[in-house]
């Protein structure tokens, strides 16, 4: 028996079978397949328990865009405003996502590799409670990451048994305190870890179960899970004190070639790792805090691991890798780096109380991130990425070139023409095609160019808008015409989301004729195949290349967008400041004529006259409020503010009353005990009460509760990480949709799509 995990071939069933991949994961899976990324990290954040939600139902974690976590200090009695930290991954789900889409985005393409070969890992790694059993094993009814692998594999290796011959092989066993124990056949004691020169690292003594379907795996999971050790822990109540690795032995040969073939192996390690909480969090004492010991230092050595094969990468030279510092990472040997793909799936929890170890999580899942060699899809590494784009675009090139040379020189060849004859036409077409793809992705850029500086501008006019009403009414014609101009803005917007999600779907169904143009291509000789390959390559990175460039503008310009609308909030704050108190003021007087009005004409249909008079009065109170209240907009915003540079050097236009006034309301037990009216309003309707002020209680005037409601925005408009989209463009149903949600080239990076590796 021969590990064939080196071959470093894609086989024709293994790209046939990842067709029915995510479009997102079949960019990861690319990017895996041709050795440049052999790591893919996905974090999951699961809900928060109903004992949790009774203790604090804040939640720490937000998902974004199914990529970015947003991590937020819980407020305290020091840290009085919400820290947040942000982290991009390949993937991040939230409490919602179901077992079924994390499999299938993080280990169903997997199992093409492994049927053919290759070894795979999956390991869900995070503190105590945070769902890595519940992610990789699962519950009754919501089956985890093995045995929907075990359903998924036998599943294929059914369509794939004409050409193949296959057996599944398992074994499942646990590292406790830096001990090997079996889960299937625990009477063997303690085990060995081994490495073979044929067989690679074994576990001598390891019993290996020859399975033929899922249900004989999901037994022998159950007896094993049994025993596997866990203990009660401050933070989980079946916490695992162990490792468990589940592995999966896949071996093959193919039917009917005649000649005697080798069997080939591929391996599936499924890992469920201990807890990585600090011992001090768990109150963990005596054995338990042996354990910890023991837990932290295999996971700080399979971080080792990691860091030293990123190393090895990214100096291309080899590097000691320290396998050798714990079971896990020996046993792990040839399941980490090379050509092994490795996922690492992060288990954290949104309960407050677990601040610190989500962080510190999410910490070391950031570092086994920077293992990628590309497709990295932080901004920050932008820069990066285009100077090695064109590195590999140029030695692309340089190989097309050999390449084409060779492929004259077999069309010209009498002997040799079948299949090369019309090389010319294949050729032409991809180019053709490219072509049409770039330029329509360059007018993709060109419209999303054009609706960022719609928003800008929206945004600016708003702010005008907002300042003239409050300066001159409703009906002043300054005001109209900055109306006028942002109704026709919020037109053009919604024309150039339109045309942003046409130019996208465009987009998407040239890439579903690249794919037909590929199909095509079966059958051909191997060297015009290749050709053909690495021409379709070195036009998807200049692409590729595009795309981050055009990425880098569209996050300046969201970024202006960003300082423009944090300004104005800004703003907005100093004004509520500033205006407080004259509010306060003026919604007493309100609240006591409304209530003098309800009291005395109400209730009185019969008195037209009087109701009249009196709706008058209180339409002229509301109207000066009137736009605050509007949903749409929001509070006045002072153009000393917004356009002026030293904004406190101008008085506020709000009056402000004098000290005696201050005085009165801090005296006084309740607002409701107070009768002031601002000494130079000239729109009192009242007379100045003639009844004394009450002093009797000493109570602080509390600017937080008196502030009244219509100053507050009924609801902060969201910034999106993506795209933001402008709070004050009202859309219909169709226009909220999102015209770039399906654009997946412009996220966190550059992905590059469509690329399989080949010979
Ligand atoms: N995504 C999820 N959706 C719903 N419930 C979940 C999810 N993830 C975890 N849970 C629940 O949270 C609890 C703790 O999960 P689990 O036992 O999987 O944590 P763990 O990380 O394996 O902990 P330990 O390291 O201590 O073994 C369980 O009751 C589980 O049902």
């Amino acid at each position: 028996m021969k590990s064939s995990k080196s071959s470093g071939k894609i086989s024709r069933n293994e790209s046939v079978l990842g067709s029915d991949q995510e479009p997102e994961t079949t960019e990861l899976i690319s990017n895996m397949h041709q050795g440049v990324s052999n790591i893919l990290v996905a974090v999951r954040c699961r809900p928060l328990t109903k004992k949790e939600k009774e203790v604090d139902d804040f939640k720490t974690v937000q998902i974004l865009d199914g990529k970015l976590v947003i991590i937020t200090e819980p407020p305290g009695p020091v840290n009085k405003r919400l820290n947040e930290k942000k982290y991009a991954f390949d993937f991040a789900f939230g409490e919602n996502v179901s077992q079924q889409e994390v499999f299938n985005k993080t280990t169903m393409f997997l199992l093409e590799g492994v049927l053919s070969g290759y070894n795979a890992t999956v390991f869900a790694y995070g503190p105590t409670g945070a769902g890595k059993t519940y992610t990789m094993l699962g519950e009754v009814d919501k089956l985890g990451i093995m045995l929907m692998s075990f359903i998924e594999l036998f599943t294929r290796i059914e369509v794939l048994s004409n050409e193949r011959e296959y057996q599944v092989k398992i074994s499942y066993l646990e590292i406790y305190n830096e001990i090997v124990r079996d889960l299937i056949s625990p009477s063997s004691g303690y085990l060995d870890i081994r490495e073979d020169p044929d067989k690679g690292i074994t576990v001598s003594g390891l019993s290996e179960l020859v399975a033929t379907s899922p249900q004989e795996v999901i037994e022998c999971l159950r007896l094993g899970n049994k025993r596997r050790t866990c203990e009660p822990t401050e933070a989980n109540q079946t916490s695992s004190r162990s490792h468990a690795v589940l592995q999966i032995l896949v071996e093959y040969r193919e039917k009917n070639t005649g000649i005697e073939t080798e069997k080939a192996t591929g391996k599936l390690s499924l890992i469920d790792l201990a807890g990585s909480e600090r011992a001090a969090n768990t109150k963990n004492r005596g054995i338990r805090l042996i354990e910890g010991a023991n837990i932290n230092r295999s996971l700080l050595a399979l971080g080792n691991c990691i860091n030293a094969l990123y190393e090895a990468n990214l100096k291309g030279t080899k590097t000691y890798i320290p396998y050798r510092d714990s079971k896990l990472t020996r046993l792990l040997k040839d399941s980490l780096g090379g050509n092994c793909r490795t996922v690492m799936i992060v288990c954290i929890s949104p309960f407050a109380m677990f601040y610190d170890d989500t962080h510190n999580t999410l910490k070391y899942a950031n570092r086994a991130k920077n293992i990628k060699t590309s497709s990295e899809r932080n901004v920050v590494n932008v820069t990066y990425h285009i100077s090695k784009y064109k590195d590999i675009i140029n030695d692309l090139r340089k190989e097309v070139l050999e390449l084409k040379k060779v492929l004259m020189k077999k069309k010209n060849s009498p002997k040799n023409l079948d299949g090369f004859e019309n090389a010319d036409k294949y050729e032409s077409e991809l180019e053709g095609h490219m072509q049409k793809e770039t330029k329509t992705k360059k007018m993709y850029f060109e419209a999303v160019k054009s609706w960022d500086e719609l928003q800008e501008m929206i945004l600016t006019r708003e702010c005008e808008l907002n300042d003239a009403r409050y300066t001159h009414g409703n009906d002043n014609n300054v005001v109209l015409s900055i109306n006028d101009q942002v109704n026709r803005l919020k037109k053009s917007i919604a024309e150039q989301e339109d045309k942003v999600g046409k130019m996208n779907s465009q987009f998407e169904n040239l890439e579903k004729v690249r794919k037909e143009i590929q199909e095509s291509w079966e059958g051909l000789p191997e060297d015009l195949t290749k050709t053909l390959k690495i021409t379709l390559q070195q036009h998807i990175i200049a692409l590729s290349e595009l795309e981050n460039e055009q990425l880098k503008l569209h996050e300046k310009n969201q970024l202006k967008q960003k300082d423009i609308y944090i300004q104005i909030l800004q703003n907005q704050l100093r004004d509520r400041i500033d205006n407080l108190e004259a509010h306060s003021l003026n919604n007493q007087k309100s609240l006591k004529q409304e209530k003098f009005f309800l009291k005395n004409f109400e209730t009185n249909d019969g008195n037209a006259k009087k109701n009249k008079v009196f709706n008058y009065r209180l339409q002229g109170i509301k109207s000066k409020n009137s736009y605050v209240r509007s949903e749409d907009t929001l509070p006045p915003l002072s153009p000393k503010y917004v356009l002026n540079k030293n904004p406190h050097k101008k008085e506020s236009k709000i009056p402000r009353y004098n000290s005696k006034y201050q005085e009165d309301i801090s005296s006084a037990s309740s607002l409701t005990d107070l009768n002031l009216i601002h000494p130079n309003s000239s729109k009192n309707i009242h007379k100045k009460s003639t009844g004394k002020i009450k002093r009797k209680v000493k109570k602080p005037f509390d600017v937080s509760n008196s502030e009244p409601e219509f100053t507050r925005p009924k609801q902060l408009p969201k910034i999106s990480d993506k795209f933001y989209m402008s709070p004050y463009v009202k859309r219909s149903n169709e226009q909220k949709k999102n015209p770039f949600a399906k654009q997946h080239n412009v996220k966190y990076g550059v992905m590059i799509r469509g690329i399989e590796k080949f010979n």
